[in-house]
């Protein structure tokens, strides 16, 4: 797998003023993305997120998932902190593909849980890998992560990969009637670290842009 940097641009938000670089993965023609604030070289352990593509929870303001929640939350919090990283891994749909997972909804919408409805379709619970997170990390001379997840196999998985996760941290929120099954599912079934207790609520959650 060759990730090959192709540029850096200044990317303002509602929370900060991030750093953008591009990446291209030569293997599959997929471009990710990361952004960065503050120095992120050093020994210090890096405030991170490694966020996969959610085009209809990031982008579409969808409540199926907690997605996009998560996703504003790790830019705030690294804002509050002035220094992190998210990477945004160009996997949708757990590595499915935008396509197959309106096909999986379909079969959700039909009664069938997030992991059955992979499973209906012939793919795994999830398909995603994170060795790419190397190259990207190593570009931005980034040597170790404080990662928001409530995914300890994500953990394990970019662990495998090589990259230094010294401390797992919550990210609980979005919690609405629309994803509370689809929360459920993953913690009883994915194995994510998370009660609902946990959550902050989606009407909790300021989305108003401030940019
Ligand atoms: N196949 C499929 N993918 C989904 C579904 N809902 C969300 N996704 C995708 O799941 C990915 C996000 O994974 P999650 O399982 O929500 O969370 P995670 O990244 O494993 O863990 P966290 O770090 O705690 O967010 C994104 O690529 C979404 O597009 C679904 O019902 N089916
Ligand atoms: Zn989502």
């Amino acid at each position: 797998m060759t990730i090959r940097f192709i540029a850096a641009s200044r990317l303002p938000t509602p929370w900060a003023t991030f750093t953008m670089h591009g990446f291209e993965d030569e293997a599959t023609g997929k471009d990710h993305i990361a952004l960065t604030l503050g120095d992120v070289t050093g020994d210090e352990p890096v405030l991170g997120r490694v966020h996969s593509e959610c085009l209809t929870g990031d982008a579409l303001f969808s409540m199926r998932c907690d997605c996009g929640y998560q996703l504003q939350e790790a830019l705030k919090r690294i804002a509050e902190e002035g220094r992190g990283v998210l990477l945004y891994l160009r996997q949708e749909g757990r590595g499915i593909g935008l396509l197959n997972k309106i096909r999986a909804y379909h079969l959700q919408d039909q009664g069938a849980d997030t992991v059955e409805a992979n499973e209906q379709l012939g793919f795994g619970a999830d398909m995603r890998r994170y060795d790419l997170c190397v190259p990207m990390l190593d570009h931005l001379n980034i040597t170790s992560l404080r990662l928001m997840t409530n995914n300890p196999r994500k953990v394990d998985a970019l662990t495998r990969d090589g990259v230094n996760v010294v401390e797992r941290l919550s990210i609980t929120t979005g919690l609405n009637p629309h994803n509370e099954q689809y929360l459920t599912t993953k913690a009883g079934k994915l194995g994510h670290m998370m009660v609902l207790d946990d959550f902050t609520q989606a009407s909790d959650v300021d989305i108003e842009r401030k940019g």
